[in-house]
């Protein structure tokens, strides 16, 4: 049975400001490299066979934070053309002996046109509570310029389909270092969530969720914490 461990990356230095975000590529704070240190001692013992992220550093980092604690080999980010992709080859036995490192823009956060960089408590006050819960919890209220929460799923769950689902088919055990609205979307997918319960979905930073596959089919296993695993996704 493979595994599939979702990760949002840890606090970034715009979350620490309460900042709109989405694909302003800000990396993470102190306390966001903690908490991907955090996971990566939690998952220390854990085989990872093969590891996807988003092209933005926050969710970078916090991969590679989890791989420097983990057993499994160095990682190795796989890079897709011209000279990076050729002169990135390994000649000599470590050729072998590493994780690759599949970086794509599929897995980047929704994007949030408009709002990026507005503080999100200041677009409260000018828009209301509400419409700024829609514009970023709701499934199709895409935000002024910027993308829903299906318009991100267009993208994300393809992706999910061609490149992550396959391997998870060979037995290999699968990292996704993303973010908390393309996480949303694939988690929305898996679990068949309804346009109502994935109002209600959060992903907490720096926390993995796995799920288990087998025969097709993929079975959550729930967060994990130090004390043990949460097994709800408290949507109800
Ligand atoms: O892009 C952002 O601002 C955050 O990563 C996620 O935003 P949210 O809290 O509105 O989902």
């Amino acid at each position: 049975m493979s595994k599939l461990i979702l990760i949002r990356h840890g606090e970034s230095l715009w979350n620490k400001l309460n900042l709109f975000t989405g694909w302003v590529d800000v990396p993470l704070s102190e306390r966001g490299i903690e908490e991907a240190l955090k996971a990566g001692e939690l998952l220390k013992e854990w085989k990872i066979d093969v590891v996807f992220t988003s092209e933005l550093v926050r969710a970078i980092q916090t991969a590679m934070l989890v791989m420097s604690k983990n057993t499994s080999g160095v990682p190795k980010i796989e890079h897709e053309n011209g000279k990076m992709k050729d002169w990135g080859i390994v000649y000599g036995e470590h050729g072998k002996n590493y994780v690759p490192v599949y970086k794509s823009w599929h897995l980047n956060e929704r994007y949030y046109g408009k709002l990026q960089g507005f503080n999100k408590d200041e677009a409260k006050k000018i828009y209301g509570e509400e419409q700024v819960l829609l514009w970023r919890r709701s499934y199709d209220i895409a935000p002024p310029g910027g993308e829903s929460l299906k318009d991100t799923a267009e993208r994300t769950i393809p992706y999910f389909k061609e490149k992550i689902i396959p391997e998870l088919e060979k037995g290999k055990n699968v990292l996704v270092s993303a973010h908390g609205n393309s996480l949303r979307s694939i988690v929305m997918h898996i679990e068949k969530l309804t346009k109502e319960q994935v109002l209600k979905l959060n992903i907490p930073t720096g926390v993995p969720l796995i799920y288990e596959y087998s025969e097709g089919k993929l079975e959550r296993v729930g967060y994990l914490y130090e004390w043990g695993y949460d097994k709800s996704l408290h949507i109800e």
